[in-house]
């Protein structure tokens, strides 16, 4: 479904991404790891086209993007869940999952904002309340309620876990597996948190200083701890 094929990718001067490639299968759940700095939303933002100069190819079905705006890449079915959020601190959770029909896909039949809040326990009493007022963990979720009500194709979900509570970190694992079951939404999840990505994908990509390091199952990884002490500082 998304493949990305040896791309490199810069800010101004600085090349950040060193040909990188990877490709996410049909409602597959695929993880992106590594530590602080790697690249990893770098890599998000390129597959958007929403920052970094690209250079290679990123296709989605097979059609390459080249140089298509980051709007029309959500509009094919791709939606980033960006490392800040970005809720909007002045409507109610409720009509913040209400704004993901600006970014569907034409055509597609949304669900009921109600019906997507339902799949999400924690926001449920929550509704009514202004984005601003809710906890960094609340937050997280209404982020990803928000993908989801647009019915993506492939979710991009940058660090969600980063600054949050063990407990609200169960519970956001529990979410995602859920909803991407239950939509058919496949899953590019960038993580520090191990433990998190483990719950939520089949298979990983380690990256670091901007290079793809190894790629595998988890069972792999497990196999190789050398590689954990080497790329993810355990
Ligand atoms: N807008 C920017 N301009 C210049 N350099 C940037 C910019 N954004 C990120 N970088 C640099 O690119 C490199 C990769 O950063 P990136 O945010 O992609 O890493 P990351 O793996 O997502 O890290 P983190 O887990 O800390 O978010 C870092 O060296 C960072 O300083």
């Amino acid at each position: 479904m998304l493949s990305v094929d040896r791309i490199d990718a810069f800010y101004g001067d600085s090349q950040i991404l060193h040909g990188v490639s990877l490709t996410v299968g049909e409602k597959e759940r695929v993880a992106v790891v590594g530590r602080n700095g790697a690249g990893k939303s770098t890599l998000f933002k390129s597959i958007l086209n929403a920052g970094p100069r690209v250079r290679g190819r990123i296709a989605w079905e097979g059609k390459d993007l080249g140089a298509m705006p980051t709007f029309r890449r959500a509009r094919l079915g791709l939606s980033l869940v960006p490392e800040d959020r970005r809720i909007f601190d002045h409507v109610t959770v409720l009509e913040n999952i209400a704004m993901a029909r600006y970014a569907a896909r034409p055509g597609v039949e949304l669900e009921a904002p109600e019906a997507v809040l339902a799949r999400f326990p924690m926001l449920v009493p929550l509704k009514d309340r202004m984005g601003g007022r809710l906890s960094g963990g609340q937050q997280q979720m209404v982020a990803v309620a928000r993908a989801i009500a647009g019915r993506p194709r492939l979710m991009l979900l940058d660090e969600p876990t980063e600054g949050l509570a063990p407990v609200i970190v169960e519970q956001l694992a529990r979410d995602v597996n859920t909803v991407c079951r239950e939509t058919g939404s496949g899953l590019l999840l960038s993580e520090q948190n191990l433990w998190f990505a483990r719950q939520c994908t089949d298979r990983l990509f380690l990256i670091d200083t901007g290079r793809i390091v190894f790629d595998g199952l988890w069972q792999d990884l497990d196999d190789n701890p050398d590689l954990k002490r080497r790329y993810l500082a355990l």
